[in-house]
């Protein structure tokens, strides 16, 4: 029947087009309805053109293999993908209720059970792909997205990469590799530890913890850890241990994902269902 279509032979006719949905710098999203099931989704239209001037086909690439085998419920799931002679479409599960960035400043922080919620939804899927031996290396407010039950989801594999784990030991011995290097192999999968850090800091006070006036100020702040936390609004002792467990220099000591998701503070205010229905 069409439902079990194989993933390649989409075209534009299965689908009428709605409401542009965001745009990026390579293209735009369309809200989408195919045509005989009536379901929704997302369609995200690139040019060629673009991927030609900007060089990232290989980019494209790999987000396409890289998010068509991840199934995960707080990873936005990609369905397919065809193309024509200059557009090619990305037909992505649709988010209903939009960005997560704009829910942040909307109410300018989150509660700390919606914090709480999303950081545990973040720390499942990350260790979903890290097992897969997939780093996102952008997590960001812009790229999560909340659907109907306000569950959240990960969009945007575009600067994911496969780690080269199996690579990097194929190409020679590891004899003669400083520890720094082969601990880049541990390193690149904590970058998303790092990266949970900075967002639950910025869900409980509106702004993520090492911003400056210059970005030089940014990268100072950072590389010193200069990490404080404002008294208002109030936020528990509990919230504060855990950002400080993962805004930590050294990437081995870093919170490990499954030492997140039974930390105290998350334990005791994160939604079960990842909804957080209050
Ligand atoms: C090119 C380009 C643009 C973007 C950013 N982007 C992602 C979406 C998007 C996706 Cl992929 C899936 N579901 C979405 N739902 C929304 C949405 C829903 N509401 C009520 N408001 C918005 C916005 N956007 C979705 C759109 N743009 N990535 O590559």
């Amino acid at each position: 029947t069409r439902t079990q279509r194989k993933k390649g032979d989409w075209s534009l006719k299965d689908f009428e087009i709605g409401k542009p949905l965001g745009k990026g710098k390579f293209g735009r999203v369309y809200l989408a309805r195919e045509v005989q099931s009536k379901y929704i989704v997302a369609l995200k239209v690139i040019f060629k053109k673009q991927i030609e001037k900007y060089g990232i086909g290989h980019q494209l690439r790999r987000e396409l293999e890289i998010q068509s085998n991840l199934g995960h419920p707080n990873i936005l799931r990609l369905f397919g993908w065809f193309h024509d002679e200059e557009r090619i479409f990305l037909i992505l599960e649709y988010a209903h209720r939009g960005e997560l960035y704009k829910l942040l400043r909307r109410n300018n922080f989150l509660s700390e059970t919606q914090s709480a919620t999303y950081i545990a939804s973040l720390a499942n899927a990350l260790a979903y792909c890290h097992q897969k031996h997939v780093i996102h290396r952008d997590i960001k407010p812009e790229n999560l997205l909340l659907d109907h039950q306000g569950q959240l989801k990960i969009a945007d594999f575009g600067w994911s990469v496969q780690s080269e784990k199996k690579r990097r030991t194929m190409c020679g011995t590891l004899d003669y590799l400083a520890p720094e290097l082969v601990e880049q192999r541990t390193y690149d999968y904590a970058v998303d530890n790092w990266t949970l850090g900075i967002l639950c800091y910025e869900f409980l006070y509106g702004v993520p913890p090492f911003e400056a006036e210059s970005q030089a100020d940014t990268f100072r702040r950072i590389k010193e850890i200069d990490l404080n936390f404002p008294p208002a609004p109030l936020v528990s002792a509990e919230a504060k241990d855990l950002i400080t467990k993962l805004l930590v220099k050294e990437s081995s000591q870093r919170l490990s994902l499954q030492k997140i998701m039974e930390h105290p503070w998350i334990v005791k205010n994160a939604d079960p269902t990842g909804t957080c229905k209050n």
